[in-house]
């Protein structure tokens, strides 16, 4: 019962301290100690479950849903669940990938084509489950896209045919030697997957995490039959939206559980500003239990004093390392030599992220002696914005447009600020970066950044998403600059927190042994697992 109660606060995120503390604790269950990391396919493993994603960093990556499935599974993995990916075969999977072995085959659906599924095992033992479907996915560009930026008109059926591979091999169907417990889906592309379950009555629990409820994957209705949706389920109770289909609103609805990425956006999302029209869906499963909010954790290549990335090292204790790297970004913008300091964005170039008010900012930071140094790519409109203002200051606004992995690394370490204005931010892996790397995130009081970002003691947050509420903290940002002693103060402070995938991993095993018992809430009773589920110190036999 403890736990049920818990969860019920950790999922509402309703602002009782006492019980949320108690909640906090169960994430702070340490780990098992050992003293050889294990590779990932030594460890015993309890748990089977399939996490469904359109994106793998490494492999195909648009955002930061491609760092999130390269690093929980395995993060789970190291805990002891048997967790596997399942995604498109892109090209660039294919091409970064070797050894992949076909392994099964998949029926297809309406107007979903059928697959084949080819399976790779990563070098640290992770298993990937590849959709090949060449029709939908032979294709140049990032996931979603073209190399022209422009949207694949088939995009219902390229991530209908993804979720349905999802409910088919959970439903032990494809001849794979390996059915999960569980489906761990993620955002609209994924997000059909508890839907077919549900249409084919097959009972396996699903968890759907929305990484941003902005993005709902809205198809017109006249394509249902086309994703062999039944006639019956075009309702509010069910996939339609507004007369449309929506894969967020199906997932939501018929997943057993849901999750955001931070527990401020969980409490967000259940209101008209952030919902973006689902609110009411979304804080009707609040209410019952069903809506949870876990942050993620970075990735361990961001280490400062190790980041292969970066060609110099350094730690809390000797910046000089970080010094050089602002140099090395100076040159590599063709900015010149300052001794202000250096503002750093690394981000997709879109309205959420709210870059048109650094836009606006940005003569002013330069004026107090700023500069800064910006990497992204994204929507032509906020590239030109951009564009124009680094032009109009060339010495002090580097401009770099491009996906560029080490110049990420090299710009977030080297940097004294990190600017994050979104307008709205579910998580957020940028700010936990640059806390990692002493650089402190000047950030609008929204989402994940208010759940990470310590005001005054590792970064600076703003109320209100507009200039003025941008330029209030960037001027406290130079009073901080100006006093070297408060500045080594919070960027020790920064580095000193730790955003481990390891302590997300645990909360997500938590609330999958949840849903598999039965304990946690969620849309329908699942049957009981047969093999012994470890919880919270307490085992049971399932
Ligand atoms: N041009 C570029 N070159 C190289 N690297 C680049 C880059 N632009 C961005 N990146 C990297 O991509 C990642 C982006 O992370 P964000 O959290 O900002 O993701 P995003 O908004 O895509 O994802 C959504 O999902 C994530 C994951 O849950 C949530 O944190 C977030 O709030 C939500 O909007 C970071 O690792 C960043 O360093």
């Amino acid at each position: 019962m403890w736990v049920r109660a818990s969860l019920r606060v950790f999922a509402s995120g309703l602002g009782n301290r006492a019980i949320w503390a108690r909640v906090e604790g169960l994430a702070a269950i340490p780990a098992l100690p050992c003293l050889r990391p294990p590779s990932l396919s030594e460890k015993r493993t309890s748990m089977r479950v399939l996490f469904v994603t359109s994106e793998f960093a490494g492999l195909a990556k648009a955002g930061g849903l491609g760092d999130v499935s390269a690093a929980l599974p395995r993060a789970l993995i190291r805990q002891g669940v048997d967790v596997r990916v399942v995604m498109p075969a892109y090209p660039d999977v294919l091409a970064r990938t070797s050894g992949v072995e076909v392994v099964g085959e998949l029926p297809g659906r309406a107007e979903i084509p059928s697959c084949s599924i080819g399976r790779v095992r990563l070098e640290d033992g992770l298993v990937l489950y590849l959709l090949i479907a060449p029709s939908l996915y032979d294709r140049p560009g990032n996931p979603y896209c073209g190399p022209g930026g422009e949207e694949w008109p088939d995009q219902d059926l390229r991530f209908g045919r993804l979720s349905l591979a999802a409910a088919d091999i959970a439903r032990g169907i494809g001849g794979l030697n390996w059915a999960p417990d569980l489906l761990h889906v993620n955002d609209w592309p994924g997000s059909l997957a508890p839907a077919y379950l549900h249409w084919d009555g097959a009972p396996v629990p699903s968890l759907l995490t929305a990484h941003n409820v902005a993005h709902q994957g809205v198809f017109p209705a006249s394509r249902r039959a086309a994703l062999g949706i039944p006639e019956s389920a075009f309702a509010m109770e069910g996939v339609e939206f507004y007369g449309n289909i929506a894969f967020l609103k199906a997932g939501l609805f018929y997943a057993s559980h849901a999750c955001a990425v931070s527990q401020t956006y969980a409490r967000e999302i259940t209101t008209p500003a952030f919902g973006g029209g689902l609110h009411g869906l979304l804080a009707g499963l609040a209410g019952q239990g069903r809506l949870s909010g876990i942050v993620n954790g970075i990735d361990e290549s961001w280490d400062p004093a190790r980041d292969p990335y970066l060609p110099y090292h350094f730690q809390a204790e000797d910046l000089h390392g970080k010094r050089m790297l602002a140099e090395l970004v100076r040159t590599s913008l063709c900015l010149e030599h300052s001794e202000g300091p250096l503002f750093a964005i690394v981000s997709r170039l879109v309205h959420q992220k709210g870059l048109d008010l650094v836009a606006e900012a940005a003569p002013e930071i330069v004026r107090r002696g700023g500069q800064i140094a910006i990497l992204g790519m994204g929507q032509p409109s906020v590239e030109h914005l951009l564009h124009r203002v680094s032009r109009a200051h060339r010495d002090q606004i580097g401009l770099l447009v491009g996906f560029n992995e080490p110049m990420a690394h090299r710009i977030v370490a080297g940097s004294d600020f990190l600017l994050m204005p979104s307008r709205f931010e579910p998580c957020g892996l940028t700010q936990l970066q640059a806390q990692h790397c002493g650089t402190l995130p000047i950030a609008h009081a929204t989402g994940g950044l208010v759940d990470t970002i310590e005001d005054g003691g590792t970064g600076l947050l703003f109320e209100e998403a507009n200039v003025e509420g941008l330029l209030g903290a960037c001027h406290r940002a130079f009073e901080v600059f100006s006093h070297p002693a408060e500045l080594l103060r919070m960027r020790r402070r920064a580095m000193a927190r730790t955003f481990s995938w390891s302590r997300s991993a645990e909360q997500y095993r938590e609330l999958y042994s949840l849903l598999l018992d039965g304990s946690a809430p969620s849309s329908q009773p699942h049957p009981r697992p047969k093999r012994l589920v470890r919880r919270s110190g307490l085992d049971r036999a399932a």
